[in-house]
């Protein structure tokens, strides 16, 4: 963030707020204040956002509100919802909204107006969806699709997989399975187990040149064309893409492909036509409700006041334990098995957007950006790393998402084990173990005084760390769709504190065009000479190991 807009000053009073913050820690902010919860909470409906377990006091959450006026934020969001170009560095439009959007949002890209492509194009998933479903869009040897294989990667893959897996309780339509990696061990492994007369493959790529896709698409290809023969194709194929002249170019039939805008991000896209794996999963109406929740999400983010906003709330946090506090990463967690694949689509979403040293200004940013975000569901998180959270040098701020209500009700024991297990953790990080604590409880447990004190340091805990907890009622589409579009939303506004444009992703460049260089190299076609030394020996080493 550059001096000249000012934000200088401003960053430099909330770090000296974030230092003072950490002195005084959490649990201090407790004492005497049995409001905290209502104080330091939010909610849209069931959807609760808890950020009082954090060392931000009230004052300082009024200096964070002041720098996010400064930064422009509410003026930002609604140049994005006007659908202005907002992704600078690429001249677009930043509409992901829309596709979620009801006639009366009226959302237009720089001037036009985009309801009516949208909804065409959602009622073409619709028919073809249905088809499936029912059988009606038949295999070319008759029966029914029994498996749907999405082939896919970055964010034509990642937000389908995760919502495929988190709505699994209303699957009604076939079974679902995604490939990714250019490894063919990836769709290797897939198709050993499928029967080609009754599977459809679609292929889901924003570009349709990403060599990973186009590369399993060629083998899924053949994997049909081999056993039912090449007139079997098109009825085997469907496709997804920005790019549906290449659609055409590959054999694909028109009226099988579905198409969206370059005003839709990649990491964005899971509400448009990439979403149709999710469609034909759970059913359109299904996926309808999943859109509403996002559009509901949006409306917030749009009209609430600053104190109430989920999406800037969560934002604000966010940057003051990435800047202020300086936590290098977070922990998204959730207690909630079915979103195993959240922290790894969040990995994308956050990352890819936020993961950026340059500047709206052209300038080198002057704060740090995105943090690492990483995580894995609860309770499997706590016998595997919890143990850096607690006690380790860095402090790691954990996002929790908890739903009250599961969907196996026969076996509650469970979810209360779980609940009881998130609270107890966020609880554990906050409050910690005294030492004087650990030395009474192993005098308690009959250790000698020389033991205890012996021992007692490495049973004590710091707490103090901060944790913030989403609490839901039940992972339905719905409530899925609010809490995709609140982290989008997060993201969103983390960019515009850090300075930074959340819509590109050039970093991503530079492996892809060595990599093109390399393969005749990988392939004994052309020399490694004149690369890095560290190539060279590689390259040598692997064609002494492939013989
Ligand atoms: O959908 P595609 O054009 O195939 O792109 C797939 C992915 O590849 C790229 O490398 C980008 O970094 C991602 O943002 C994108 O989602």
């Amino acid at each position: 963030m550059a001096d000249t807009h000012g934000y200088g000053a401003a960053v430099r009073t909330l770090a000296e707020r974030g230092e003072a913050a950490r002195q005084r820690g959490i649990k201090a902010l407790f004492e005497g204040a049995p409001q905290r919860f209502d104080a330091f909470s939010a909610a849209l409906d069931d959807l609760t956002l808890d950020y009082s377990k954090t060392a931000l006091s009230a004052d300082d959450r009024e200096a964070l509100f002041a720098f996010a006026r400064e930064c422009g934020l509410e003026e930002r969001r609604d140049a994005m919802f006007a659908g202005a170009r907002i992704n600078a560095t690429e001249g677009r439009s930043v509409l992901h909204v829309a596709l979620r959007g009801r006639p009366e949002d009226n959302y237009e890209a720089a001037g036009v107006y985009v309801g009516d492509d949208v909804e065409d194009v959602l009622a073409a998933m619709t028919r073809f969806s249905d088809g499936i479903r029912s059988g009606e869009i038949a295999p070319a040897r008759g029966g029914r699709f029994t498996d749907v294989v999405n082939i896919g990667i970055g964010g034509s893959d990642l937000g389908p997989v995760m919502a495929t897996l988190a709505l699994a309780p209303y699957h009604d339509g076939p079974r679902l399975h995604f490939v990714s990696n250019v490894d063919g061990a990836h769709i290797a492994d897939i198709v050993r187990g499928l029967d080609p007369a009754t599977t459809l493959f679609i292929i889901a790529s924003k570009t349709f040149t990403t060599i990973e896709t186009m590369t399993n698409a060629a083998t899924a290809r053949r994997f049909i064309a081999d056993a039912l023969g090449e007139g079997a194709v098109g009825a085997h194929f469907c496709a997804v893409s920005t790019a549906l002249d290449k659609v055409a170019a590959f054999g694909i039939d028109e009226a099988r492909a579905f198409g969206f805008w370059d005003w839709v991000g990649g990491r964005y896209s899971l509400w448009s036509a990439i979403g149709l794996p999710i469609m034909i999963a759970i059913g359109p109406d299904r996926f309808r409700e999943f859109l509403a929740g996002a559009r509901a999400m949006d409306q917030h983010f749009k009209s609430a006041p600053m104190d109430g906003n989920l999406p800037i709330l969560l934002g604000l946090v966010g940057w003051w334990h990435r800047v202020a506090q300086d936590c290098p990463s977070r922990a998204v967690i959730p207690y909630d098995q079915r979103l195993a694949r959240l922290p790894a689509y969040m990995q994308q979403l956050d990352m890819e957007s936020n993961g950026k040293h340059v500047g709206l200004d052209g300038e080198r940013v002057k704060t740090p950006t995105g943090p690492v975000v990483w995580g894995e569901p609860g309770t499997n998180g706590q016998h595997a790393f919890f143990q850096l959270l607690h006690q380790g040098t860095d402090v790691v701020p954990v996002e929790f998402l908890l739903g009250a209500i599961s969907h196996e009700p026969e076996l509650q024991d469970h979810q209360d084990l779980l609940i009881a297990n998130c609270l107890a953790q966020s609880e554990a990080l906050m409050k910690g173990r005294t030492l004087e604590e650990a030395r009474q409880q192993l005098l308690a447990a009959g250790r000698s005084a020389d033991e205890a004190e012996r021992i007692a340091p490495h049973r004590e805990f710091s707490g103090n760390r901060p944790s913030l907890t989403i609490l839901y009622r039940t992972l339905d589409p719905f409530t899925l769709g609010r809490i995709i579009a609140l982290y989008e939303h997060r993201v969103f506004v983390e960019a515009q504190l850090f300075g930074i444009n959340a819509f590109d992703q050039w970093g991503v460049e530079l492996g892809k065009e060595l990599a093109t260089g390399l393969l005749p190299v990988v392939r004994g076609e052309a020399s490694a000479e004149g690369r890095d030394a560290s190539t060279v020996g590689l390259v040598n080493a692997i064609s002494t190991l492939k013989g």
